[in-house]
């Protein structure tokens, strides 16, 4: 139960985290981090999806003990919230990828490693106390490359290969064109040989340019080259979903990238109901994208998806307070979620569904869910 914790003399929510996290990052980095593509639309669309949505709690209900607990990737973990993978932690904090796997550790969660680690997978693996990794693959030219991710995740005993498909090409990220953005020469890719060049986007190895011919097939093969399971991440079609399910993918994570690439792009709250329905309960469908209370959290889950994963509030409390600040960022979303799901009158995530929800529509109407689709039936 929530007794009105106090959990740091500045922070209480996410939206206090992200004005006090920025001010501490150079401004080039701060806008590498918080910005999107073009004009920001999908990166704004995927926060205001979730303000869509109300709630219709029930009451009536034992919520003297609320359980947020459940399983992802094959581990009990504290609540269904993980960490996404974003490129390059020590950009926020000196002790980047190891300070966010210790907080995962001590929160109970699971993480996605980047491709753009700045720190070696097995000493990742080594940090998340048994919790589950995850290792995010930008596919690229040299196959030699990619299958070495590969093998180094599996040998770390990372369980699942996140193959990240919304990304061919980058997407026009302006502020980074603006202030001339690159990483620090002397900053580590394990992931890469060291004699590839990767500070200077723009004149890149070709080793290291994006596979933009990622096929079917080419999905059906990465099977047949690793144990870890196959996850799809940045699927936004119900096409592609159902594709993914009859290439034999293991789960789907619904994501835009958090509005980086294509901008202009459905957001991930959106596109998530069409999506459930493509993949019918053959594999998990997890969502990112816009995530930032224990509300949304909830919301996610009532529409269908099993799970939820963090990109930027993490990279917010890394360069707060490294691990203490992605704790923070953990705990607060925790407590939070804790709270929503027993305003709502659940005991359990599995009480969690769309007859707790009502959308609101732009003529101002509020539809509750259930009854929208019994009337169209
Ligand atoms: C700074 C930054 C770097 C990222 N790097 C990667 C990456 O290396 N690979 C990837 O698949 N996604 C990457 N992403 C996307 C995240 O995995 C995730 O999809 C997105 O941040 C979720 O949206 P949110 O930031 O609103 O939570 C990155 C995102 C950010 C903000
Ligand atoms: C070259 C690193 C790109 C990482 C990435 O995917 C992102 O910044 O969104």
């Amino acid at each position: 139960m929530n007794r009105g914790k106090s959990y740091d003399d500045k922070v209480f929510c996410i939206a206090d985290l992200e004005a006090n996290a920025l001010g501490r990052l150079p401004r080039a980095t701060a806008d590498y981090i918080n910005g999107g593509s073009m004009l920001h639309e999908t990166l704004r669309a995927n926060n205001e999806a979730y303000d869509r949505y109300v709630f219709v709690p029930r009451y009536f209900k034992d919520v003297r003990k609320v359980d947020t607990t459940t399983v992802c990737l094959g581990k009990k973990v504290a609540f269904p919230v993980g960490i996404s993978p974003s490129a390059m932690h020590s950009l926020c904090h000196q002790d980047a990828e190891v300070a966010t796997a210790r907080a995962a550790a001590e929160r109970g969660i699971n993480m996605i490693l980047s491709t753009y680690t700045n720190t070696p997978v097995d000493v990742v693996a080594g940090e998340l106390g048994g919790m589950a990794l995850g290792q995010q693959l930008s596919k690229v030219l040299d196959e030699g490359i990619n299958q070495s991710i590969i093998d180094n995740a599996e040998a770390a005993g990372a369980s699942a290969l996140f193959v990240t498909v919304d990304c061919p090409w980058l997407g026009r990220r302006l502020g980074d064109y603006r202030n001339s953005f690159a990483p620090p020469t002397d900053m580590p890719f394990p992931s890469f040989p060291t004699d590839v060049d990767i500070h200077n986007l723009s004149t890149a190895d070709q080793r290291i340019a994006y596979d933009a011919d990622l096929s079917w097939e080419k999905v059906r093969a990465l099977k047949g080259r690793t144990k870890m399971q196959i996850w799809l991440k940045g699927i936004l079609s119900p096409i592609d979903a159902a594709m993914a399910v009859e290439a034999g993918v293991d789960g789907i994570l619904v994501s835009n990238h958090g509005g980086r690439q294509l901008d202009g792009a459905i957001s991930t709250l959106e596109a998530l109901p069409a999506i459930v329905e493509a993949v019918a309960g053959r594999v998990p469908v997890h969502i990112d994208g816009g995530i930032r209370r224990g509300s949304d959290i909830f919301k996610a889950l009532a529409l269908g998806a099993q799970h939820v994963w963090l990109g930027r509030t993490v990279l917010w409390g890394l360069a707060y307070k490294g691990q203490a600040g992605v704790k923070l960022v953990l705990d607060t979303l925790y407590d939070e979620f804790q709270l929503v799901m027993a305003l709502n009158g659940c005991a359990t995530v599995a009480e969690i569904g769309p007859h707790l929800l009502a959308r609101r529509h732009l003529d101002g109407s509020v539809v509750p869910l259930l009854l929208s689709r019994e009337a169209r039936l």
